[in-house]
């Protein structure tokens, strides 16, 4: 049941409190509550998103995350990569979490992304192998709302059918664009070759763009808190819960291990009990918080502050593993793309209308990019001059690149994103306060190691590269800004100037190999050196994968839920 008031709930005693009702919380809540005999409670401090129309249409993508009533509002620390600037770092603020305000695109990474994870943690259960079937439970195929051929366009073979988010191709489709990209396989196929599903484990290629949508957008609310999970009489959901810390310290088999979650309702602090076992899932930035709030972190930073500490684990919020992105831009001389719609009042007013009617038509999709494409760096890059290959393998990339038929200038453009999915670079996220409310300081870190610099230039080269082929002739025009003729040192300041993160971050409560001297969770997701306590959503993940990450956190949570119901002989 889900509850808006703290006075409703029926009692603050359950089995497991979980954290967060984000992409990966709701996952945990709805399958330790598939067994009838266990209470679980979800603590979530944003709002309900049933009703939040910037959420429903995918189209609104970029409206929903600009919104500060669904959002944290963090900003990062000044970042001497970014030329010391302060950027707004996104983080979701609604049942759901990011899964109901992100760009909703579906990619898994390589599978050389999660055998690391399994040879760093000692874990075969985390291997592209041994995870694959998770990533099948969580989804569900939907075809694209225009029901249009999908033949060459994906592998049926590597997509789950049942599971509670749908996936789906784009349902509407900007033909003149599109069969440029494709095109430009054919012209060019030894830099830019074709990939018929990039979500196979086999990423390097370009493919069709999918999308967590089925005409509207699915999310971990709608799927897993869907009304058939969430009449459970043994789930319940709390929202406007805020929590701050943990507390009721004992020990148990000489480990500490805390009785309660402290949250915030309203004016007042509640705690809420967990008799077995207590999740966070605040995600990236909420999770380490958390655990630093409670003792649970550096001895140094939480001794400055003033907080005693329960266990030293000195990894907590450190390892932020993000991707920085830079969009390359082109005038065109065609109208097939998504800006005639978002500079045109009339024409966004008749999709929308599309949208209500019959869910079909632009507002189906995201209205960005129609296909995405990964590379590896030249062997020959000046970049392996200043660091070995950080890439999780010989078949993994480096770069992703999203192809969009639209841009921020007036007019009508086509965009390249270009995201370096390999960083070497790492960033933190510390408390400085000893209010628990109190934002953290959040350093993503990017561009610290020289490489990951050098590897997005040669991106914007490569970008360079794609728009030249014959194909693209008599339809691009300038680029915007003009990057192509920069001297190296001009080039290296606008990126600096330019990049934005792409909100991807993991890595701030690291899994690691049991016993290993740094590390925040073990293979199993419990918190080193305490006991009733584990982290379950996109922190653990030590290192990003190469891609966009709601596909992998929901496939960890789905694995750390089996993992706590065997715990629990559940
Ligand atoms: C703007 C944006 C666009 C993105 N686009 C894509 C994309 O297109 N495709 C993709 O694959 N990935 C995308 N991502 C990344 C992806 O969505 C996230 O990596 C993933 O959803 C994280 O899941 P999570 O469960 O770790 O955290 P979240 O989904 O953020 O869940 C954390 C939840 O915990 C709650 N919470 C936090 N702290 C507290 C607290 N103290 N008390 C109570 N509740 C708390 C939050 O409100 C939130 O609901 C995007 C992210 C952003 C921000």
């Amino acid at each position: 049941k889900l509850y808006e008031d703290v006075a409703d709930l029926p009692g603050l005693h359950y089995d497991f409190v979980i954290v967060g009702g984000g992409t990966a919380g709701n996952v945990v809540a709805n399958r330790l509550s598939e067994n009838p005999h266990v209470s679980v409670l979800v603590l979530e401090a944003g709002p309900s998103n049933d009703g939040v129309l910037d959420s429903e249409v995918p189209f609104l993508s970029a409206e929903m995350f600009l919104n500060p009533t669904y959002s944290w509002n963090y900003t990062t620390t000044p970042m001497p990569g970014f030329n010391g600037r302060s950027v707004p770092y996104s983080r979701a603020f609604i049942l759901g979490g990011c899964s109901a305000h992100n760009g909703m695109v579906y990619t898994r990474g390589a599978a050389a992304d999660f055998d690391r994870y399994a040879e760093l943690s000692g874990d075969a259960g985390w291997s592209w192998n041994q995870l694959f079937p998770y990533f099948l439970k969580n989804e569900k195929w939907t075809p694209p709302t225009d029901h249009h051929d999908t033949r060459g366009q994906f592998n049926p073979q590597v997509h789950g059918t049942n599971g509670p988010i749908s996936v789906s191709l784009n349902g509407f489709s900007l033909p003149t664009f599109e069969q440029k990209v494709i095109q430009t396989t054919k012209e060019l196929p030894h830099d830019f070759p074709f990939n018929l599903d990039p979500n196979s484990g086999k990423e390097l290629g370009r493919g069709c763009n999918l999308l967590s949508v089925a005409g509207e957008r699915s999310t971990s609310a709608t799927g897993y808190l869907a009304p058939k999970f969430i009449q459970r009489q043994n789930l319940h959901v709390l929202l406007h819960a805020q929590v701050s810390k943990l507390v009721n310290v004992t020990r148990k088999m000489g480990k500490p291990s805390f009785g309660g979650v402290e949250f915030r309702y309203g004016n007042s602090l509640f705690v809420a009990h967990a008799a077995k076992e207590i999740v966070l899932s605040g995600g990236a930035i909420g999770s380490p918080q958390i655990l630093m709030n409670s003792g649970v972190g550096a001895h140094v930073t939480l001794s400055a502050l003033g907080i005693p500490t329960v266990l030293d684990l000195p990894s907590v919020g450190q390892n932020a593993s993000d991707q920085p992105l830079l969009i390359t831009q082109w005038a065109v001389h065609s109208t097939d793309t998504f800006d005639p719609i978002r500079q045109n009042a009339t024409l966004f007013a008749e999709g929308m209308a599309q949208w209500n009617a019959s869910r079909t038509g632009p507002f189906v999709d995201s209205g960005i990019m129609t296909h995405l494409g990964w590379s590896r760096l030249a062997q020959d890059s000046p970049a392996f001059s200043v660091h070995a290959d950080p890439s999780s393998g010989p078949d993994a990339p480096h770069l992703e690149f999203s192809f969009v038929p639209g841009g921020s200038t007036p007019g009508n453009s086509m965009s390249i994103f270009v995201a370096l999915v390999s960083p070497v670079s790492r960033g933190s996220v510390v408390i400085n306060s000893s209010d628990p409310f109190a934002p953290p300081l959040i350093d993503p870190g990017y561009f610290s190691n020289k490489w990951d610099l050098l590897a997005i230039r040669d991106g914007i080269s490569l970008a360079e590269r794609f728009v030249s082929a014959p194909t693209w002739s008599g339809f691009v025009g300038a680029m915007t800004p003009n990057l192509a003729n920069l001297s190296s040192a001009d080039l290296e300041t606008a990126i600096r100037n330019m990049a934005a993160p792409n909100l991807h971050m993991v890595g701030t409560a690291g899994m690691s190999a049991r016993g290993a001297a740094y590390g925040v969770v073990d293979p199993d997701l419990q918190v080193k050196g305490a006991v009733g306590l584990s982290v379950i959503d996109a922190s653990v993940v030590p290192i990003v994968p190469s891609a966009h990450t709601q596909a992998g956190t929901y496939a960890f949570a789905e694995r750390g839920s089996d993992l706590l119901k065997q715990r629990w002989g559940l």
